[in-house]
């Protein structure tokens, strides 16, 4: 994503308008509604927004990863777009989550877990302000990129390490997709627990 002097707003934020059709759109929504989703569970607490984990499953509850149903075939197409939007390779992203943020559902301010490294997330519905800051000292420094109805953002490098994100409590449902590698502490992680 780039500010009117066409410099990338955060090093590592990259963002498409226009990533999926309108028709491909309602599609996707009412595949997002068909899926078992749940409120996101956290440590005893339920948040508003729905979601449902492909691929991987990292509970928020107890801090492990478990494998969960794999990606569904009419996610396929859209992961691999997302992977070449992203500059990976075929195969990479292995984890899709998907959300519905109805009416005051937001999401708060947190970096994603260290088990995955690149993040390629798409957006529809309501338009959404993705909002990025980071700790200088004792002030934060802060960032802002506009989520287009339709568009597809990869989070990688500083913005997803060094930048928290959050989105504020909406006031139109959206809904989003967002496909995740794992990252080396993932792979780590994952075969320490199967041992
Ligand atoms: O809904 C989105 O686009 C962002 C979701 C998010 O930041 C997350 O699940 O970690
Ligand atoms: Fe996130």
């Amino acid at each position: 994503m780039r500010d009117l002097f066409d410099t990338p707003i955060l090093p590592g934020l990259t963002a498409v308008d226009d990533f999926v059709s309108a028709d491909e759109a309602g599609a996707l929504i009412a595949a997002i509604d068909a899926c078992a989703l749940e409120p996101f569970r956290f440590q005893g607490w339920l948040g508003k927004r729905l979601t449902h984990s492909f691929g991987w499953h990292y509970d928020f509850d107890t801090g492990g990863m478990a494998e969960a149903s794999p990606i569904p075939a009419w996610l396929d197409p859209l992961r691999r777009r997302a992977e070449a939007m992203a500059g990976l390779a075929a195969g990479t992203l292995v984890q899709a989550l998907v959300i519905r943020y109805d009416i005051g559902a937001g999401i708060g301010w947190h970096r994603d877990r260290p088990h995955f490294e690149h993040v390629v997330g798409i957006s529809l519905g309501a338009p959404a302000t993705l909002r990025f800051r980071r700790r200088i000292g004792d002030r934060f420094e802060r960032a802002t990129a506009l989520l287009t109805p339709r568009g597809a953002y990869h989070l990688s490098g500083l913005a997803r390490h060094a930048w928290e994100h959050s989105i504020a409590e909406m006031d139109a449902p959206r809904w989003s997709i967002t496909f995740r590698s794992l990252s080396d502490t993932g792979r780590a992680l994952i075969a320490a627990a199967n041992r």
